[in-house]
């Protein structure tokens, strides 16, 4: 592929805060029209990612492109120019959201900022169709986000990220502050909004199950680096890596069957600190298989299937781990 076809384009992305290492050293592609979700715990710095795609903050080192465009030293006024956009849903739509604000303005918030001229009327229709294409009815553009619900909300800040037709959409946990009950829902019209329009979609999520009929890859963090990469079928049928292995054990199972059969590998919540990661493999600490040569040895990325794997059990002829099979760790049934 060239680098135009991919939509988004990481190489070596570094962030640093300071003494904290969020994000160290993360290369990641994602083709045009194709959703990779970047999944791993609280703390390991999936939305550091997404915040520099968008340029929230600026990298401390390595590349951004998007439609094979450097843009990570443009200006986030330049970046919104930029021909190929890039959009992002957020965890929490009462906070994105400005109260004082009609839902209208807010959905054409996008066009206004783009600087291109556009009538009232040609502007209203667009705000319409947008809020229609998530599921809400016009007169919403009257409302002010209070007056609405917390899934009503989500999808008026799904419309607004989509109404410049981006090429690439970050949506950041878009559903974790949503209730149970309507999460589903506001992931269903992500899915078929991705299929419908085609945009590429960084979704970041800690949850591997709500990654399963959304995404076509999967990228695994742990602690700044990404530890796995592959494809959805791949991750879910052969996880390399320790770590993606424990947390496939962890996601709830819709079958009963296999929920009971299933042995489920408990890490604890013991992550290291991103401010003095552990020498070797990051996840030594936490992992059940690890020996010497983890703590003394950075694990290479290897060839694994039609991804790669970070850690030194994991060879290119797809000998894998099984962090079951471990006796030296809690092991439940
Ligand atoms: N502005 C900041 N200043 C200092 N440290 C930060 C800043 N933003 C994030 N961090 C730190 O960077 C690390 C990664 O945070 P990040 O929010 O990217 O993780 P995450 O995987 O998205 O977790 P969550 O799901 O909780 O948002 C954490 O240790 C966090 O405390």
């Amino acid at each position: 592929m060239t680098s135009q076809e991919y939509a988004l384009e990481l190489s070596d992305l570094v962030m640093h805060f300071g003494a904290v290492r969020a994000v160290d050293g993360v290369s990641l592609a994602i083709p045009r029209g194709r959703v990779t979700a970047l999944v791993g715990e609280s703390g390991s710095g999936k939305s550091t990612v997404g915040r520099c795609v968008v340029r929230l903050v600026e990298p401390t080192a390595g590349t951004v492109r998007i439609a094979g465009a450097d843009v990570t030293h443009l200006s986030r006024r330049q970046l919104r120019r930029h021909r190929s956009d890039v959009s992002i849903v957020f965890q929490d739509p009462a906070g994105s959201l400005d109260p004082r604000m009609l839902v209208g303005d807010i959905v054409a918030e996008p066009l206004r900022l783009s600087g291109r001229r556009i009538s009232r009327r040609d502007r209203d229709a667009r705000v319409a169709t947008e809020l229609g294409r998530v599921g809400l009815r016009a007169e919403v553009a009257r409302r002010y986000p209070h007056e609405l619900s917390g899934g009503q909300r989500q999808r008026v800040s799904i419309a607004r990220a989509l109404i410049s037709e981006p090429m690439l959409l970050i949506a950041d946990e878009p559903t974790s502050a949503l209730d149970v009950s309507v999460q589903a829902s506001v992931l269903n019209l992500l899915a078929d909004l991705q299929r419908d329009i085609g945009f590429a979609c960084l979704f970041i999520t800690h949850d591997l199950s709500a990654v399963e009929y959304l995404a076509d890859d999967i990228a695994v963090m742990y602690l700044g680096q990404l530890v796995e990469k592959g494809s959805r079928e791949q991750i879910f049928a052969r996880p390399g890596h320790p770590y993606t292995q424990a947390l496939l054990s962890a996601a709830p199972v819709a079958d009963p069957e296999r929920q009971r059969q299933r042995q489920q590998v408990l890490l604890g919540d013991d992550l290291p600190t991103a401010l003095d990661p552990p020498s070797g493999c990051r996840f030594r600490t936490r992992c059940p298989l690890a020996f010497d040569r983890c703590a003394t040895e950075v694990p290479a990325q290897v060839e694994y299937g039609d991804g790669m794997a970070a850690c030194h059990l994991v060879q290119p002829d797809g000998t894998r781990p099984d962090v079951r099979a471990a006796d030296t760790n809690e092991v439940v049934s």
